[in-house]
């Protein structure tokens, strides 16, 4: 599991561990880090020409610091000082003492970089507020057009720590060596699409950080939350599905889910509605009706909504299922009809003793919170948060990263397995029968909706294959048995 906290609980447990240690150590646990990361991305330190990017913070010390041990190991190292009188002295003198370089001159600082192997972002750390200024701006163009390796220290310059917010110009990272704990803005985008590799170099903050803000789930970690039959397993205790999906004018988003569902975990599922004819031609092993779900025979959960439509049975649909005593996932044009149920039903929602898990994705999240999309996209820890209060609901949040949110606080999930290659029709239907059927096979939501949008992603990346091609959603779903192993595999 990664885990990244917030710049408030990185301050205080950084404070705690620096009353127990000699002044400056934990910057030379960090500059030792960065050093070893930078030599590593150049192969070695001796004949590189290394510019370093210095603001006035202990960011910018940290770059100093680690310039000094790369000069010594026989690097041409320059730092170009966008705060003249503030850089961190003591990082300054050693820096020169081991033989390099300083310009405040950023003209300078920009041809110096165009010509440089590696550049090392030491501009602004979690000290900062908004995007990058000034000077910094064409420093970091000229990073981006350089044909320099980019090391970012502790953060892209420019991106926010907490939110993930890019709010203006930011430097675009090769390498990002971040230190004592991720940072949220590193596993978010769009600031994690700024942060390329990230290296965790461990400083000793660990027994002083509470719990995460974010966390980031590894095979491992959904290895361990996979349910897997036994010999006492029988079709039913594996739990069953019930998928209420698709129309007449969309038929084939019942196909997609109940695809995924097949590869989720449950151990039978049942389909209730009008597209019952096209799923058991495709999937003969479903046990379909075309009654409402509360027609249908027991189930353990219920996925309701995807092509769905717009018409009255989809919303007796969703409102049969609320009314069960199981989980449901409510995704597409059943987040649409929960909209319409109003205050009361929301009400509802939150006194259901079953688990709710609303799986939105930008769009259909700023319709539920009445904001506008671009603001979901660019906040988006923030809002799925807001929409898991709002709802008394987890929340799975679709998009560039996915994020995972259970109401009344508590650690929000980042998925890092995605591919921009999801992004094609019918994938949210395939991940709404995953999760649905993870749910049925007692998984809770807030798991289920991670563990499903980590199997989709890797389906996702194994689907596009290795140099990148398109695919339809339903070789999406036919992957799902490879990522299964992959995870289950690298837990042995
Ligand atoms: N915590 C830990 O455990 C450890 C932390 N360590 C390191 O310390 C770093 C935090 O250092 P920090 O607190 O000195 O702040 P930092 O990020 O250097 O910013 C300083 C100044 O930047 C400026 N500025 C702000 N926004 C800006 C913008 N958009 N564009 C341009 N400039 C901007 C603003 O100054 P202003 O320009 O307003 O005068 C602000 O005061 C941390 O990230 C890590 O690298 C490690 O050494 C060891 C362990
Ligand atoms: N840029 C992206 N990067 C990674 N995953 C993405 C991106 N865009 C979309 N996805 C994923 O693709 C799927 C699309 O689902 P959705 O928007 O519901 O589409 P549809 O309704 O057509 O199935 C979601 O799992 C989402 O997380
Ligand atoms: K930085």
């Amino acid at each position: 599991m990664r885990s990244a906290h917030t710049v408030h609980d990185v301050r205080a447990a950084e404070a705690a561990l620096m009353a127990r240690l000699p002044e400056g150590a934990l910057m030379q646990r960090a500059a030792a880090g960065l050093a070893a990361v930078c030599a590593g991305v150049l192969g070695g330190a001796y004949g590189t020409r290394v510019v370093l990017l210095v603001g006035s913070g202990a960011n910018g010390g940290d770059a100093l610091y680690a310039g000094a041990r790369l000069a010594r190991r026989g690097a041409s190292v320059t730092a170009v000082l966008l705060s003249p009188g503030k850089a961190y002295p003591d990082g300054l003198a050693a820096l020169r003492s081991a033989g390099g370089r300083t310009t405040a001159d950023p003209a300078a600082g920009e041809e110096l970089v165009r010509r440089a192997d590696l550049v090392v972002d030491g501009i602004v750390g979690i000290g900062g507020r908004g995007g990058l200024r000034g000077a910094a701006v064409p420093l970091a163009r000229a990073a981006a057009g350089s044909g320099a390796a980019v090391v970012a220290v502790d953060l892209p310059s420019g991106v926010d720590a907490d939110t993930g917010e890019v709010a203006g110009e930011a430097v675009r990272a090769d390498v990002t060596v971040t230190f004592g704990t991720h940072k949220p803005g590193l596993l978010v985008d769009p600031a994690a699409g700024f942060a390329g590799t990230v290296h965790l170099v461990d400083i000793g903050l660990g027994p002083d950080l509470p719990g995460p803000a974010v966390q980031a789930l590894q095979h491992a970690d959904v290895a361990a939350l996979l349910p897997v039959p036994g010999a006492r397993s029988d079709k039913y205790r594996r739990g069953v599905l019930g998928v209420a999906a698709g129309s007449a004018r969309y038929p084939g988003a019942a196909v997609l889910a109940v695809a995924g569902a097949l590869h989720g975990g449950a151990g039978a599922v049942r389909y209730a509605g009008s597209a019952a004819r096209e799923v058991i031609a495709r999937f003969p092993e479903t046990l379909v009706s075309t009654g409402r779900p509360s027609q249908a025979g027991r189930v353990q959960a219920w996925a309701v909504g995807p092509g769905a439509g717009e018409d009255a049975s989809a919303r007796v649909a969703l409102e049969d299922a609320l009314a069960s005593d199981v989980p449901v996932l409510v995704d597409a044009d059943g987040l649409r009809h929960l909209k319409g149920l109003g205050r009361p039903a929301r009400g509802a929602l939150a006194g259901r003793t079953a688990e709710v898990l609303l799986t939105p994705h930008a769009g259909e999240a700023a319709a539920l919170l009445d904001v506008a999309r671009e603001d979901v996209e660019a906040r988006r820890l923030e809002h799925v948060r807001r929409l898991a209060d709002a709802y008394g609901a987890t929340v799975l949040l679709k998009g560039s990263t996915t994020l995972v949110a259970a109401p009344g606080g508590g650690p929000v999930r980042a998925n890092p397995t995605g591919t921009g290659w999801l992004a094609t029709a019918g994938s949210g239907d395939v991940l709404s029968g995953l999760a649905g059927s993870l749910l049925a096979s007692g998984l809770s939501a807030f798991d289920a909706g991670s563990a499903a949008a980590y199997l989709h992603g890797l389906a996702g990346r194994r689907a596009a294959g290795r140099d990148g091609a398109p695919f339809g959603a339903h070789e999406l779903a036919g992957e799902l048995p490879a990522a299964w192993r992959d995870v289950r595999g690298a837990a042995h």
